[in-house]
């Protein structure tokens, strides 16, 4: 990975972001002798563009991990809207307004786009199972709502022309768009990205920074994102957390960390001390 130019400017700074929403103190996380986090503290605040970097291996996903519930952190504490969140799994965050894509595409590949994206809203549905496949009365009202609200993410990321397509038919870059319109039919507080980018050629990668941009603009959603492409992270996220073999070495906006020689010397594989 190189700390190369952006392809593409976006102009970092037009947000104004707000408190801080989430709130990692001290975590660590361990696999049998594997330390995956060490001590890891930052926080997210609302409105913001949050990216999580480092070089492979360094603990990036198992933050995210942590973040939404599938792996609870030995130590540390993680405050979320100013409450200790305890024991919290991965529906329990889903509730509570935290939605995540994934590093490979984890889509119904046989279903259309539209079925995908209307999977995204099971959390939100009241009605059975029952209900739903006799298609009654308040169920059918329910699903003509959240077909309502399915359509809407689909016409704001431009796909209306393969709404009817079998997912597994699309090129890679739509898979993943589609992937994020998954995690947008929940109407999330917080979208946890793990690599958006990854696969994508230029043009795909231009058009997913304009839709996380314009996420982030008009649902005012809070994201956090990891990704390789140093370019991008760059020049989209407000602020920037290194990890290095699972320990924090920078934190900061862009610049900051971009001129943190810690940061550099990780990248550039120099003066390991673990
Ligand atoms: N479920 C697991 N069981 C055992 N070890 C794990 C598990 N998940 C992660 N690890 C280990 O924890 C460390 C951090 O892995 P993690 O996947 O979080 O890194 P990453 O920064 O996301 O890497 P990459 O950029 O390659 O995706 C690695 O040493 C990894 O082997």
């Amino acid at each position: 990975m190189q700390m190369n130019e952006p392809e593409a400017h976006f102009g970092v700074g037009r947000r104004e972001t707000g408190p801080v929403i989430l709130d990692l103190k001290n975590i660590s996380l361990s696999f049998g002798g594997v330390k995956a986090l060490t001590d890891i503290s930052f926080d997210v605040r609302q409105h913001e563009i949050r990216a999580i970097i480092g070089p492979n291996g360094a603990g990036k996903s198992s933050m995210l991990n942590v973040i939404n519930g599938v792996y609870r952190p030995q130590q540390g504490q993680i405050v979320y809207r100013g409450e200790v969140r305890k024991n919290m799994d991965c529906y329990a965050a889903a509730k509570s307004g935290i939605a995540r894509t994934f590093q490979n595409i984890a889509l119904f590949k046989g279903m259309t786009v539209l079925d995908n994206i209307m999977t995204g809203r099971n959390l939100k549905m009241k009605s059975n199972f029952l209900m739903q496949a006799l298609y009654w009365g308040p169920a059918r009202r329910e699903e003509i709502a959240h077909r309502i609200k399915a359509e809407e993410i689909i016409d704001f990321l431009e796909i209306q022309a393969i709404r009817k397509t079998p997912v597994g038919r699309l090129p890679y870059g739509l898979q993943k768009r589609v992937e994020l319109g998954r995690a947008l039919a929940a109407e999330p507080e917080i979208l946890l990205l793990d690599e958006p980018m990854a696969g994508m050629n230029v043009e795909e990668k231009q058009d997913m920074c304009r839709f996380i941009l314009d996420v982030n603009d008009q649902f005012g959603t809070t994201i956090v994102l990891i990704e390789h492409d140093m370019g991008v992270v760059m020049d989209i996220s407000d602020r920037v957390v290194v990890l290095d073999y699972g320990k924090k070495i920078g934190d900061g906006t862009p610049d900051e960390v971009r001129s943190n020689q810690d940061v550099i010397n990780a990248y550039l594989g120099v003066g390991s001390e673990h």
